[in-house]
């Protein structure tokens, strides 16, 4: 995927669910993997031209692993003229060593999310930006319907009110094949997850099983994220005829 193709992609997903207003500091939560880098591609490209003027910076929660290296991504937000900041947490150490959680992932993100946010804020930042694409939200709708017996998925704008926060998801129409051939065809510097439960997790299996109905059902992940877009869950915007036309041909 081109950058251009990106841009229009996240222009349609940011216009369609009014993601961005006037005035908007929006902090990037940048993990170092190939969905956050795209996203700051996406957000720092929309910015030169968006209608909406906004503010846009990067911030990376350290988990404290061994090897996770966070120069790259430094030396990209340089080249981007984007204010990049590394917050250093005892997460990793809290939750594998002094907790020994079986379930590492739901408490990690939890605390993860806690201090992004507290950063968020201390910068002035009314909004935060995920690298979810179209594929993450298949995963966890399913993930959802199976292990928890509801239909749910994160929506694309989410107010948090404890924090006076927006969450926002501009990528939520990008298929992860294109962020994988945008991360190749601009050489990216994808920092490897140093996490151990990466690779191992509820979320693989789900990765492989969809891969696998895709393969034998061509087109069933195109449904499904129909069915997530189309207003069926509670939390997100319900359809018209307006959103509608919007939605046709994503
Ligand atoms: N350590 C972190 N610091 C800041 N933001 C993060 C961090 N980890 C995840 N995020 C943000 O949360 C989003 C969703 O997290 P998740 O763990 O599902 O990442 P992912 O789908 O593997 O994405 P990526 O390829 O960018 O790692 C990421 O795209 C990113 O915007």
């Amino acid at each position: 995927m081109k950058l251009q193709q990106l841009l229009s992609f996240t222009r349609k997903a940011v216009d369609t669910y009014q993601m961005i207003q006037p005035g908007d500091k929006i902090a990037i939560g940048i993990s170092g993997g190939k969905d956050s880098l795209t996203l700051l591609y996406a957000l720092h490209g929309l910015k030169r031209f968006y209608p909406n003027p906004f503010e846009i910076e990067a911030i990376t929660v350290d988990l404290g692993f061994d090897g996770f290296e966070t120069a790259p991504i430094a030396d990209l937000c340089a080249e981007l003229n984007v204010t990049y900041t590394v917050v250093k947490t005892d997460i990793g150490k809290i939750i594998f060593e002094e907790r020994k959680e079986k379930n590492p992932c739901s408490l990690c993100a939890k605390m993860r999310k806690g201090s992004l946010n507290e950063v968020a804020k201390a910068h002035g930042c009314n909004k935060i930006a995920y690298g979810h694409h179209r594929d993450d939200l298949v995963e966890t709708m399913l993930m959802s319907l199976m292990f928890e017996g509801r239909f749910y998925c994160y929506s694309p704008v989410t107010y948090l009110d404890r924090m006076d926060l927006t969450v926002i998801r501009p990528l939520l129409f990008v298929y992860e094949a294109d962020v994988i051939g945008f991360k190749n065809k601009y050489n990216l510097p994808v920092s490897k997850n140093p996490c151990p439960a990466d690779g191992n997790t509820k979320r693989e299996y789900m990765k492989d099983l969809l891969k696998q109905l895709n393969t034998e059902h061509p087109g069933v992940m195109d449904k499904m994220f129909h069915a997530i877009i189309n207003g069926n869950i509670s939390s997100w915007p319900k359809v018209d005829k307006v959103l509608a036309d919007k939605l046709n041909n994503i």
